[in-house]
């Protein structure tokens, strides 16, 4: 089964999740698109969607699904969104496609976090993909200085700039024992605007495509 086919049938499987009247988060990236694709039929029985990105926003407008302000919200129900890395704790890499910022608030904001990817995504250990950081653009160079002392390193993604206007740092060369101590330390850096490790807020459940599709709850 190829990867996109997985892909898709962990966000088909998500939607079991979704319920009438529900605000439903929705994360960013090949999977979420999967996932919004099959939340389309959906769109008279929710309330709307809260979107972490551009992207996500026009996939959901090109859909008719009303995207909601998350100001006026409150908590959500559900988010269900994408990695770029999972480990058996449902810890999490991400930002691969630079939304990472909103993806964090969005996924603060729920009571319940679906995450949805494919086999190659699992891992036992977080830090084979590189760790994304998004920074204040000014703070670069002395954010980039800091990871060193930390021991990544860091690799500018020259040309991207986020839907907040910032840039991306891309942290090679770690292997994380403690995800949760790092995000923490990463955090304290001025200039960083968030890190694309989510181990305060891990996953509530993992849903991995394949012909077998696997809940991990
Ligand atoms: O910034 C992007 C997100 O964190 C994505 O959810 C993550 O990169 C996974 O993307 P994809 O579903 O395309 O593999």
């Amino acid at each position: 089964m190829s990867q996109d086919s997985q892909k898709k049938a962990a966000a088909e499987a998500a939607i079991r999740y979704v319920e009438d009247g529900m605000i439903v988060g929705v994360g960013t990236g090949s999977t979420v698109a999967h996932f919004i694709e099959a939340l389309g039929p959906l769109r008279d029985r929710i309330e709307g969607a809260v979107s972490s990105s551009v992207q996500s926003t026009e996939h959901l407008h090109r859909l008719q699904i009303p995207v909601l302000d998350l100001n006026a919200c409150g908590t959500l129900a559900l988010y269900v969104d994408g990695a770029d890395e999972c480990d058996p704790a449902k810890r999490l890499i991400k930002g691969g496609g630079a939304a990472l910022t909103r993806e964090k608030i969005v996924a603060e904001a729920a009571r319940r976090f679906v995450c949805i990817i494919d086999q190659s995504k699992q891992v036992d250990l977080l830090g084979h993909h590189p760790v994304p950081i998004e920074v204040i653009p000014m703070a670069r160079s002395l954010v980039a200085r800091e990871i060193v002392r930390l021991g990544g390193q860091p690799v500018w993604r020259d040309g991207v700039v986020t839907d907040n206007g910032n840039w991306i740092l891309d942290i090679h060369g770690w292997r994380i024992a403690d995800p949760k101590a790092l995000e923490q330390q990463i955090n304290q850096i001025p200039g960083v605007v968030a890190v694309g490790l989510f181990a305060r807020r891990p996953a509530d459940v993992v849903i991995v495509g394949g012909r077998e599709v696997q809940i991990l709850s």
